[in-house]
């Protein structure tokens, strides 16, 4: 699926900073990440971590530092906490990410409905999209970033608002869509970061203060804040 070999460095900053006028929403940020990789972004809210994913998705840009990126941005696909719908029905929000794209439109509808499938989501693919539930508007997303065939998933906090059955249902489908790919998601959720990371990275007011394998973040030492936003996290 991939054209990148395993592990082969797909960004790498070094040194970077954001900002937002007169706000450092990254600074320092040095930290490189390879093909095949599950990375979990996490802290307190205002750490940063959207901004690190929208920077690795090129929508916002850096003021300083350095970042190299492999993929081309066209393989790469990131879902929002709230995703956008048109006001269009359920297949055409899905069909008209991979026309966007070029080809024919038949195609795209055929695909869509493919994504749909694969999400659950055939018998709602009539639907307007707007009607659509919190959960159903996240897996309609998940179709959308599907259909790319994206070598890159960038997740901003997938799950955050969806109850605890479609929060379940949302992450399996992630974990599925994840396979053959590099995923970077920003989480609060400690328990949907185990099962889902291979690596954690910590960030605190911009920086990154821990990057270490999941297993190693859970269970070894950690910098003094790390430690007690997880312990609070999980109390
Ligand atoms: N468009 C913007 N304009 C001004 N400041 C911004 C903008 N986006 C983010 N910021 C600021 O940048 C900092 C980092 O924000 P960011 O959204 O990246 O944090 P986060 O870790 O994703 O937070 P949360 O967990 O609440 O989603 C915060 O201080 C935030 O207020």
């Amino acid at each position: 699926m991939s054209d990148l070999r395993p592990g082969e460095t797909l960004f790498a900053l070094h040194d970077v900073e954001v900002r937002f006028g007169h706000v450092p929403a990254l600074r320092g940020a040095t930290l490189s990440i390879g093909a095949g990789e599950r990375v979990a972004l996490i802290g307190a809210n205002g750490s940063g971590k959207s901004t690190l994913l929208r920077l690795l998705h090129g929508l916002v840009p850096h003021a300083s530092g350095a970042m190299l990126q492999r993929a081309p941005r066209s393989r790469q696909a990131m879902l929002f906490q709230r995703p956008h719908m048109l006001r269009a029905s359920v297949a055409t929000n899905v069909a008209l990410a991979l026309w966007l794209r070029g080809g024919g439109w038949r195609a795209a509808r055929q695909a869509a409905l493919e994504a749909l499938g694969r999400v659950g989501m055939t018998e709602l693919a009539a639907r307007n999209a707007r009607t659509l539930s919190g959960g159903q508007q996240q897996r309609l997303a998940l179709a959308r970033a599907w259909v790319l065939h994206p070598e890159v998933l960038l997740l901003d906090e997938p799950t955050a608002s969806l109850d605890p059955t479609a929060k379940r249902e949302v992450e399996a489908l992630i974990a599925e869509a994840a396979a053959g790919r590099t995923l970077i998601f920003a989480s609060h959720n400690l328990g949907q970061v185990k099962r889902l990371a291979t690596r954690v990275v910590y960030l605190e007011q911009g920086r990154v203060v821990a990057d270490l394998p999941v297993h190693d973040f859970f269970h070894g030492p950690l910098p003094e804040a790390a430690h007690l936003f997880v312990k609070g996290e999980l109390a």
